[in-house]
């Protein structure tokens, strides 16, 4: 016990250390799915792609890969037993589906080592081709996001959720892809305390061997968006074993600085943030529409800051790309030394 928790400690700093001081996560997975044609207005969202073109939801992995993230998340954010279950599929297949996901993810780290390997892309040291390292996160939206009415944008549940009904609603699906292969758990756009507090109860509950992340999303730059405390948020997750990180997701650019400078003062956990284009999601026609008021669109400029107010894991949500993905990854290498991977983009 005492093992497994020091490497789940150290998992991540160790990670991160291996990748060369910070990593790179993916970008929007979902959104890109729709840049590639997918039609995502269903209460499944992106999770509907698992049934109807699982070629697609490989594709944007590989992309992301390519892009040069080091941490892909799988395509289960709104996969969940009930949602499938409410398509008609019975409980066996909702359950496959979710293991699909992971699958999936991981073929796609196979498929990219393999190229890599044919093309000798990677740096070659002392004759030995040196492979980036890549991890597979297990993505877990919140009850909000099973809602598909964009309340994990409000994290307002009402009275009658309770602690118990998040932790029935999450367990099965939690105990399922912790065993599904993934390296990691990713608790996304988390939208308030009580989720946070069920899924640390669940995770220890359950005794959950793999590490997790906590990502929690805000609109206001101060508390997460149900106006919980993101200090007692972040808080929550500091105090569980099993968190090896966390951050904050979906979330427009212009608020992250002052988040990570909020996190840190709570935890000395690796910090990871993955924030939206700054465009507002209308849930009801699943349509993005461009903010008013402060431009967003010089996202990779505030990298920089983010680093030095001490996020470690860099990567972006809703609406990013493989080319965001890419920029952040030309700010941060040195860019007078570009990488061989940017020298190829040339
Ligand atoms: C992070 S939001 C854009 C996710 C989608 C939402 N749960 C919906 O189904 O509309
Ligand atoms: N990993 C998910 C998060 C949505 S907020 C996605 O990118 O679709
Ligand atoms: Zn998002």
């Amino acid at each position: 016990m005492v093992l497994e928790s020091a490497y789940t400690s150290c998992f991540l700093l160790d990670f991160i250390q291996k990748c060369g001081g910070y990593a790179l996560v993916d970008g929007g997975f979902a959104t890109e799915l729709e840049r590639h044609g997918a039609d995502l207005n269903d209460p499944l969202w992106s999770a509907k792609c698992l049934i109807s073109s699982p070629h697609l939801v490989r594709r944007v992995h590989l992309d992301y890969l390519d892009a040069g993230a080091n941490i892909i998340l799988t395509a289960s954010y709104q996969a969940t037993i009930q949602g499938f279950e409410a398509k008609g599929l019975s409980t066996e297949e909702a359950e496959s589906l979710l293991r699909r996901s992971v699958e999936i993810a991981c073929e796609a780290r196979e498929i990219y080592y393999d190229n890599c390997t044919k093309a000798s892309w990677d740096f070659v040291e002392r004759g030995n081709i040196a492979r980036r390292p890549v991890l597979v996160a297990a993505s877990i939206g919140s009850y909000g996001a099973y809602l598909a009415d964009g309340s994990e944008y409000s994290g307002n549940y009402g009275d009658a959720v309770s602690l118990q009904t998040l932790k029935d609603f999450h367990r099965r699906r939690l105990q399922i892809l912790a065993k599904a292969g993934a390296d990691l758990i990713a608790f996304e756009t988390i939208p308030n305390k009580l989720e946070a507090k069920a899924y640390a109860e669940l995770l220890e509950e359950e005794g959950v061997n793999i590490p997790a992340w906590f990502s929690f999303t805000s609109k206001d730059g101060i508390n997460v968006v149900s106006g919980d405390s993101i200090l007692e948020c972040a808080s929550i997750a500091d105090t569980c074993r099993q968190v090896a990180a966390v951050g904050i997701n979906c979330t427009p650019p212009r608020f992250i600085h002052g988040l990570i400078l909020s996190i840190c003062k709570v935890t000395s956990k690796p910090v990871v943030i993955y924030p939206n284009s700054g465009e507002t999601y209308n849930a009801e026609r699943k349509e993005w529409v461009k903010s008013s008021g402060v431009s967003d669109e010089d996202f990779v400029s505030y990298v920089g800051k983010w680093r030095e107010a001490g996020a470690s894991l860099f990567g972006g949500c809703c609406r990013t790309t493989p080319n965001t993905i890419r920029a952040i990854s030309g700010v941060l290498s040195n860019k007078s030394s570009p990488s061989l991977s940017d020298k190829m983009e040339m």
